[in-house]
């Protein structure tokens, strides 16, 4: 009968997002962060015998991360990192090592105020559509993520037995940017456009990303006489608000739980009025 001996082992919660917002008067600064924890130590029982005894649950390592965020915000990913690391290994006898990975993505401020973009990741595109109709070109913009730290609710929507969803009056506002238009004379400077597209996010107050997306649309056709119509495909990139109370915490706005799936899609055109779509001319989101 072969024996069989555990190697090294460790365990941890992954990829724990967790978005801070520092509410100051001067404008809000946003700390958008995956964060990694991996903890080694007296933990061979827990795989041989599952004995838990000493097992710290990665949902307890998640909760102190966003109590953590709370209670001390996190003036830079190098210090929130080393305090988690050293936390574990302190409080915990079984634990001896912690490992605390942190990725930040950067964000830009669009405005002096609530509303920032990320950085990279946008794509510009252009689809040309030529036949005997002749030339038809779509250009467009994607992945160009916009949030809002505030100015957005969401309220007055259908209830039903399954509702659970509570009304909003402040909540994060952010999407993914997904845009085409069409434009009636051909080449455009698709600038603009995207300028359009950013501003009216960020000066529309929100009380729906459908809203939103209207408004966006709108704001384009407003800046750029040449395009016919705007298809818009917004995701809503939710923001939870995480319930602190159970750690003695409260949470004014401060800490979030920025969910990746599932999202909600918000998707539709916004043309001039009497404006055709060309039966030649398939749009994709
Ligand atoms: O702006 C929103 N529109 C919705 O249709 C919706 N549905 C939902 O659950 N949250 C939101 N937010």
């Amino acid at each position: 009968m072969p024996t069989f001996e555990l190697g090294p082992n460790q365990y941890g919660k992954a990829e724990i997002r967790l978005v801070h917002v520092e509410r100051t008067g001067a404008g809000d600064r946003l700390t958008d962060l995956n964060v990694s924890v991996a903890l080694r130590g007296d933990l061979a029982a827990s795989h041989l015998t599952g004995d838990n005894a000493a097992v710290l649950p990665t949902d307890t390592q998640k909760n102190t991360v966003y109590a953590f965020a709370r209670q001390f915000g996190i003036a830079g990913i190098e210090a929130f990192a080393t305090r988690l690391a050293e936390h574990f290994v302190a409080t915990q006898p079984s634990i001896h090592e912690a490992r605390v990975t942190i990725e930040r993505y950067p964000w830009i401020d669009v405005d002096s105020r609530h509303c920032l973009r990320r950085s990279g990741g946008e794509v510009h595109t252009a689809t040309v559509h030529h036949g005997h109709y002749g030339t038809q070109v779509v250009a467009g913009v994607a992945g160009l993520v916009l949030l809002k730290t505030t100015d957005s609710e969401f309220h007055g929507y259908l209830k039903d037995r399954y509702t659970t969803l509570a009304e909003t009056r402040d909540r994060i506002l952010a999407t993914s940017v997904n845009a085409t238009w069409r434009t009636a004379t051909g080449f455009t400077d698709p600038e603009p456009a995207r300028a359009a597209l950013v501003e009216a996010f960020a000066d529309t107050y929100s009380h729906a990303l459908q809203q939103t997306l209207f408004a966006m649309g709108s704001r384009v056709l407003d800046r750029c006489p040449d395009v016919v119509e705007v298809k818009l495909s917004l995701p809503n990139r939710h923001h939870f608000l995480v319930d602190l109370t159970p750690f003695g915490l409260d949470n004014p706005n401060e800490v979030y739980y920025a969910a990746d799936r599932p999202y909600g899609l918000i998707e539709g055109v916004v043309r001039r009025d009497g404006a055709t779509i060309p039966p030649e001319v398939t749009w994709t989101f």
